[in-house]
């Protein structure tokens, strides 16, 4: 069975609604440049109506530790989603906070999946998403999408996820294709940049049960 993270959640009815059509993860954005940036006042209001069935998981740009105590606070997070941190880093925030570590590698070609390799014994799981172009304000959350027949045959180092580009109407051919066993999910279910749309959620999780 496959599993669904609904990610950039900023108010709650959007929350609320992924709970109700049964996201087993939540992300909250903490990244000021994007969008989906979450005040951590209102992190904390979110977070207290996630019941403990659903994980609460941070989205961070290879972030400090500052940054990272007051958001794990606020969000009462369970799980820390790592971009553009190298293995390394992603170790010692992983020594420092005590929280499972998803590290999210890039994706553009198969040479980026070596990536991978190197979180083994830092990460617990891997995030495969796409590379955004060079120079863009944000490492993801574009709703771009990677070629999946680059995940075919490759040796995972560690349980993954796939996101990058997904929506309501190809999810279902994402997991048909790649065998994902946890999707992820951005701007495929929001009507503008930031604003999620209860109907899509919704839509989103559906394709994935179905
Ligand atoms: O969503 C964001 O604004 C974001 C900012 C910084 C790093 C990651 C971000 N989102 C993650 O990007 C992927 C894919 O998003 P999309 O579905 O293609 O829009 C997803 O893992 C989000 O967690």
């Amino acid at each position: 069975m496959t599993t669904a993270k609904i990610c950039g959640l900023s108010t709650a009815p959007t929350l609320d609604a992924a709970i109700r059509h049964g996201a087993s993860h939540v992300g909250f954005v903490f990244f000021t440049p994007s969008p989906r940036d979450l005040p951590f006042a209102k992190a904390a209001e979110l977070a207290a109506r996630v019941p403990t069935h659903v994980q609460r998981v941070g989205v961070f740009v290879n972030p400090d530790d500052a940054l990272l105590e007051q958001a794990v606070l606020a969000g009462s997070l369970d799980i820390l989603q790592l971009h553009k941190t190298a293995s390394e880093r992603a170790d010692a925030i992983r020594w420092r906070f005590g929280l499972p570590i998803w590290a999210a590698v890039a994706v553009r070609t198969r040479a980026d999946l070596d990536a991978a390799a190197t979180y083994r014994g830092v990460a617990d799981r891997i995030l495969y998403d796409a590379k955004t172009p060079d120079g863009a304000a944000l490492p993801g959350g574009m709703g771009l999408r990677f070629d999946w027949d680059l995940l075919a045959g490759f040796r995972h180092p560690l349980p993954w996820a796939l996101s990058g580009g997904l929506d309501p109407a190809n999810v279902a051919d994402a997991i048909r294709v790649t065998g994902a066993e946890l999707v992820d999910v951005s701007s495929g279910v929001e009507s503008a940049p930031g604003i999620k749309d209860e109907t899509r959620i919704a839509a989103f999780l559906q394709a994935v049960n179905a």
